[in-house]
């Protein structure tokens, strides 16, 4: 073949090459996003219509520079501050509605029978979103992990959360630790020593800073209320005295508990759970196709009156009295620790941990809000007190 026409034929295939990628990218960027846009609205689904590139990033960051920009009163409505955006949006378009988190679609539901069928489904088609590398860098384990691989670290893990561990206070990291050296030891088992390490910093991230702001918003909370503090402490007082408690006194402490279950109602560490569709799901009505990020607003449900009543902003543990499937007018509208499946696998050890802790803190002292605290949730990877809790403790 003579150079000019080889020349040619590079040229021509380069050119068919470069407008692939192109259409690729305009498939991608513009109009999958639209297609997607338009099969969801067909369905009745409202919500904010694609922008190029970014979606609605700005929006969400404009609202919550300004959201968090100052404190709100000393009160439960939080909803406008942690998440300004999901506050508008569903009360623009409804409790099920679209947005866009740059190019990915983003369907809020915000319904406890919509919750009940993500978070129960077992079909593998939902799985948790792609991470950027900063968030992998950080939490690994089994948290993150799908299909085969979390089963298994899922069944591997779980004997060292069993009842009868926590009754004996020995389950905790050094006994996981154990657990998954013994399993890495074992002929036949493909558990590499970078798995144990993923574990051990998924349970060192997932487990101390979860509970310690759990506990952080009850010293807040019962500081607001200082009734509940009083009644709590009673409680406490009148059933150990100041020994320290065990596992049966624990067991004993009711208004103890509600408290604590009041607190995570209105302050979820966790403020919601993404899940991702990998292939065309349906749920519910509504079909959902491949790609789109599913958000599980648990904040929004933990507040709604449709749930919880008039009274959904108080803080209110009585409503916890009869225990917490009659605490609400669904059960699914209230998921601190997730639901089905994936739910925490630690919930009963956090629990424990809270109760030894506050019925402690509450034999020794009396505590209340120091003048410099300023009421302001905010929501970075948990729900933090953004400017912190300066807390006044009196030795009793
Ligand atoms: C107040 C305390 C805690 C809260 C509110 C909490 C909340 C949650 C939630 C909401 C999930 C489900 C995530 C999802 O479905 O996407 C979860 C999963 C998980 N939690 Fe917790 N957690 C707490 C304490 C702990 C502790 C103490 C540990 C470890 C010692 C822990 C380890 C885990 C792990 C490993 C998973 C992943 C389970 C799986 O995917 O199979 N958590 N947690």
């Amino acid at each position: 073949m003579e150079a000019p026409t080889l020349m040619v034929l590079v040229a021509s295939f380069s050119a068919l090459l470069a407008s692939l990628c192109i259409l690729k990218l305009v498939y991608s960027l513009w109009w999958r996003p639209k297609l997607i846009e338009r099969e969801l609205k067909q369905q009745g689904i409202g919500g904010t219509s694609y922008n190029f590139l970014c979606g609605d990033k700005l929006a969400i960051e404009k609202l919550m520079i300004e959201a968090w920009s100052i404190p709100v009163s000393l009160n439960h409505e939080i909803i406008p501050r942690v998440d300004p955006f999901i506050h508008q949006i569903v009360q623009t378009y409804g409790k099920v509605c679209l947005s866009w988190i740059g190019t990915r679609p983003r369907l809020i539901l915000g319904k406890a029978e919509l919750v009940r069928l993500i978070l129960n489904n077992k079909s593998g088609h939902f799985q948790k979103p792609p991470q950027n590398s900063l968030v992998k860098l950080l939490a690994l384990g089994l948290a993150a992990l799908e299909g085969e691989k979390w089963a298994k670290h899922r069944r591997l893990i779980t004997p060292a959360f069993h009842h009868e561990k926590l009754q004996d206070g020995k389950a905790g990291n050094a006994d996981l630790l154990g657990l998954l050296l013994q399993c890495k030891e074992e002929k036949g088992n493909e558990l590499t020593i970078e798995d144990v390490i993923e574990e051990c910093k998924m349970f060192y991230f997932a487990g101390q800073e979860t509970t310690a702001i759990w506990l952080t918003w009850t010293l807040i909370l019962l500081s607001m209320h200082p009734a509940w503090q009083e009644k709590a402490r009673q409680e406490v007082l009148q059933i150990c005295g100041k020994t320290a408690p065990d596992m049966e006194i624990l067991n004993r402490l009711k208004i103890v508990t509600m408290v604590l279950f009041e607190v995570l109602r209105l302050y979820p560490p966790a403020t919601y759970l993404a899940r991702y569709t990998v292939q065309r799901t349906k749920v519910g009505d509504i079909c959902i196709p491949a790609g789109v990020e599913v958000y599980v607003p648990t904040t929004l449900l933990h507040h709604d009156p449709e749930y919880w009543g008039d009274d959904a902003e108080e803080f209110n543990p009585e409503r916890f009295a009869e225990g917490v499937s009659k605490a609400s007018g669904d059960q699914l509208a209230f998921y601190p620790f997730g639901w089905g499946p994936r739910i925490c696998i630690a919930q009963n050890l956090a629990i424990i941990e809270a109760k030894l802790a506050l019925a402690m803190i509450l034999q020794h002292f009396s505590f209340k809000l120091s003048p410099s605290y300023a009421h302001a949730p905010c929501a970075g990877f948990t729900l933090q007190p953004q400017h912190g809790a300066p807390i006044i403790l009196k030795p009793i």
